[in-house]
């Protein structure tokens, strides 16, 4: 049987939960997204909040006593941490403007971890300032910096970035387990040994345990039992060499999320009972007290909870192919141009026609690698005027969007059992003009 993309079958995966077909549009959230595209306009993100919200909880019951701290850069504005505050997840920053912004929202300074491969004294300083869980310390030089910022009776807690030697993540830019990365402090070559001395020669600081962050958009648990064993040996080193036992270790994020039909999330249940299972037994190998667990997702708690909605303006057809223009592309995507990402499209608010065509769907900015999604199939009579919707819109997106052209970025919606509030507004030109002070 042959199923048109026309027709209301949805990939349950790949959108929202709460995403329903009501004839030829989808309804998320409560609404439909037609109606949502005319009220806000185009290009529009939309946040499912019952999502996010029951992602939180799936982790929390799958790692009872773990600590849990999404990773900011993957999307944040005020109304997300709200809703992560009150499920009980930290935030894990790496910026004065994510710090800012989490203070902001009520997030306490004790569940934010501050990372960054180049933290300026401004950063550590507002760190210390918001009295902040962890600072991740990532070079040596960074350690003498910020105990001389610490206050004569403070003392903050440290971890230290550790790089075990794992390749594992979608694309070589988002792999940062590996030896050759900017990242983190070997473990082959010594270098988070001597970290790890320095931190605890320190007065002012508590150093508490390791981080690893082994990339991104990893779909198998087997890295992170590599790096539980690697980890685990190193720690039990530190103790024999140095009588050094840290408490705490922190995995870091990178579980992946699908983005078209047949992909597959990591699935976090198979994630906690096998990191702890790994994590118990080699910490029984060496006899190790077993460290507290601290991990850092970031795409998987918002990506699946987005849908991002474009208006197609021109559909031309060339000798090689027919182009579906939008009003949005890499400015408020770059994942596509920057990582061949590849993602799903469909038609809402029309039934198409029966047949369907291969298209490029491309975005509206000066490049020609303004690719959103290269050879997929929508409806035969895909027009100007035509809603198009892309799932799986909620990480990576916003986050990393960008102004160029000087085109604002779009707003971001939240939906929830059919009520919408906009949770960052859309930019006008006006915004973009403020910024341009000289006459
Ligand atoms: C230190 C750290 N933690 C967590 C994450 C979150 O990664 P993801 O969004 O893939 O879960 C990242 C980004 O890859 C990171 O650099
Ligand atoms: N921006 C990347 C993830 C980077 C994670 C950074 N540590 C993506 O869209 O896949």
């Amino acid at each position: 049987m042959s199923i048109s993309l026309a027709e209301p079958v949805l990939d349950a995966g790949l959108w929202p939960r709460s995403t329903r077909p009501r004839g030829a549009d989808l309804v998320v959230g409560g609404l439909p997204a037609a109606e949502l595209a005319e009220r806000f306009g185009t290009p529009l993100y939309l946040l499912d909040e019952r999502h996010v919200r029951d992602t939180c909880r799936a982790y929390r019951r799958a790692l009872p006593g773990v600590e849990i701290a999404y990773a900011a850069k993957a999307f944040l504005c005020r109304g997300l941490v709200a809703w992560l505050r009150e499920e009980g997840f930290g935030l894990d920053v790496c910026s004065a403007g994510e710090l800012e912004l989490a203070a902001l929202a009520g997030m306490p300074g004790e569940r934010v971890i501050l990372h960054g491969n180049a933290k300026s004294g401004d950063e550590l300083r507002a760190a210390l300032r918001l009295g902040v869980g962890r600072i991740v310390l990532d070079n040596p030089a960074e350690i003498a910096r910020l105990a001389a910022l610490v206050a004569p009776r403070q003392r903050q807690r440290v971890m230290v970035r550790v790089v075990p030697g794992i390749e594992a993540g979608a694309h070589h830019a988002i792999r940062t387990g590996g030896e050759d990365q900017k990242f983190g402090l070997s473990i082959a070559r010594g270098d988070a040994e001597d970290a790890v001395l320095r931190a605890v020669a320190q007065p002012h600081l508590e150093l508490t345990g390791l981080h690893c962050h082994l990339g991104s958009q990893i779909g198998s648990v087997r890295p992170w039992l590599a790096a539980v064993g690697t980890l685990v040996a190193f720690l039990a080193g530190l103790r024999d060499r140095h009588g050094i036992v840290l408490p705490e270790l922190n995995l870091g994020g990178g579980h992946a999320i699908a983005y078209r039909s047949g992909e597959h999330a990591l699935d976090i249940e198979s994630f906690a009972i096998d990191v702890r299972r790994r994590l118990a037994r080699q910490c029984a190998l060496y006899e190790l007290p077993v460290p507290r667990l601290i991990v850092e997702p970031g795409r998987a708690i918002t990506g699946p909870a987005g849908v991002a909605l474009y208006r197609v303006l021109v559909v031309k057809r060339t000798a090689h192919r027919v182009f579906v223009a939008v009003d949005g592309g890499m400015a408020d995507n770059p994942r596509p141009a920057l990582y061949g990402a590849r993602t799903t499209v469909r038609l809402v608010g029309r039934a198409g026609a029966p047949g369907t065509r291969q298209v490029t769907v491309v975005g509206r900015y000066c490049e020609s690698g303004d690719v959103l999604a290269a050879d997929v199939e929508l409806p035969e009579d895909v027009r100007p005027g035509d809603l198009l919707a892309m799932p799986a819109a909620g990480a990576y997106q916003q986050s990393m969007a960008s102004t160029y052209n000087l085109v604002g970025r779009p707003p971001v919606v939240a939906v929830r059992d059919g009520r919408a509030r906009v949770l960052l507004r859309r930019e006008g030109i006006a915004d973009l003009l403020a910024r341009d002070v000289a006459e």
